[in-house]
């Protein structure tokens, strides 16, 4: 039998649980996995199918499907047997609340790694879940360049084989001893088969989110609010004035936080030229995606704005940095979500 230090619990079981916990279920040899569904109409519905995960590649593809998970109904659980490896994929405003029913299962033995877009999700742990520093998890973060979707609460449709992930862990500098920890779930991610993950240093990790970041800022509101896919954006030489206003107040932003200061990472990466090639090429990899804030906002689910643009206004006003393109993009997405979408119109 594995030992519990190496047995892994995914909270979050949407298209980026699901696909991540299939990939570990992968592996030659594959660590226990345990699904830690919050709803029960979920835990019933995994129950019936007995524990399985189907993933096909792409649309058509043939079903694989994985068994031998184990899961737990969150409300019912009265465990308190320790979590040592959590991934969290479910998204950026529902971490804390997510993680509340289990807080007690966590802390220094714990490696949690995050599998969201946006930033700011670890202050938000920090603060409400894990006050005091010395009894906090170490933190990882994945960075996905993958297309997932759900055709059925068990079975997750990988868009296509060309995307890749990386990985690396938090602050690792100021953690260095208790980075080891963290290894076992470092290394079954990295040979997870489809997850294509690399492994980052924390300098190139906290750059590669900056990036994505700043495509996120401006495509994620963009799409959602126009109601179109992400080529539009591109297309649309009405919109070029305003990428440009937000990507100034995102570069000044980038270009001043202080924990870039200590880190190897050359500002003149957060030039303004510099994060419109960024926007540019993700625009012409992602041209057909419909981006996860539009879906969201068709769905009349919660966004992840206050965790992409929203972040940018935090950080400008701690750095004195006027962000009011940045801030009037995430009124009005706060906005439209208030009204409720048309969903279904396209
Ligand atoms: N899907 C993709 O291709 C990509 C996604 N990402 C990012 O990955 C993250 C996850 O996205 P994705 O998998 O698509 O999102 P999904 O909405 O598919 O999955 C999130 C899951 O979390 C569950 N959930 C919500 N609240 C809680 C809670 N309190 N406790 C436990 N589970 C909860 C939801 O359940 P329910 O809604 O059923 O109640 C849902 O199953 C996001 O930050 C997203 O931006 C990044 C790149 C690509
Ligand atoms: C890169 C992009 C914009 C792809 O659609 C994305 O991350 C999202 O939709 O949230």
């Amino acid at each position: 039998m594995a030992s519990p230090s190496h047995s892994v619990h995914i909270i979050g079981l949407g298209s980026i649980g699901s696909f991540v916990a299939h990939s570990l279920r992968s592996l030659p040899t594959p660590p226990p996995v345990t699904l830690l569904a919050h709803r029960p109409a979920l835990y019933q519905e995994f129950a019936s199918r007995g524990w399985k995960l189907g993933l096909r590649l792409t649309e058509d593809g043939p079903l694989q499907e994985k068994a031998g998970f184990s899961g737990e109904l969150l409300a019912k659980t009265a465990s308190t047997d320790p979590i040592h490896n959590l991934i969290v994929a479910v998204k950026a405003p529902a971490t804390v609340s997510a993680l509340e029913p289990i807080k007690h299962r966590l802390g220094r033995h714990s490696t949690i790694c995050l599998f969201q877009n946006g930033m700011g999700q670890i202050d938000d742990l920090n603060e409400r879940i894990f006050p005091d520093a010395s009894t906090r998890p170490t933190y990882m973060f994945g960075i996905m360049r993958h297309g997932v979707y759900m055709r059925s609460p068990t079975e997750a449709i990988l868009a296509g084989s060309s995307g890749t992930a990386s990985l690396g862990i938090v602050d690792s500098e100021s953690q260095e001893s208790r980075t080891s920890q963290a290894e076992f779930l470092m290394d079954i991610l990295i040979r997870a088969p489809c997850l294509h993950c690399e492994r980052v240093q924390w300098a190139d990790l906290l750059q590669a989110q900056l990036f994505k970041l700043a495509a996120n800022c401006v495509l994620n509101p963009l799409t959602a609010i126009l109601d179109v896919r992400n080529g539009s954006i591109k297309e649309n030489s009405g919109l070029w004035p305003l990428h440009e206003r937000l990507l100034q107040e995102i570069s000044a932003v980038f270009r001043n936080l202080p924990e870039l200061r200590s880190l190897p990472i050359d500002r003149d990466l957060f030039s303004v030229s510099s994060l419109q090639s960024v926007v540019s090429d993700t625009i012409d990899k992602t041209a057909q995606n419909s981006s996860s804030m539009r879906e969201d906002m068709r769905k009349g689910r919660a966004t992840e704005i206050e965790y992409i643009n929203g972040w940018i206004l935090r950080r400008g006003k701690e750095l004195g940095i006027n962000c009011e393109t940045n801030a009037s993009l995430t009124q009005l997405v706060l906005a439209k979500s208030r009204i409720g979408s048309n969903a279904g119109a396209r």
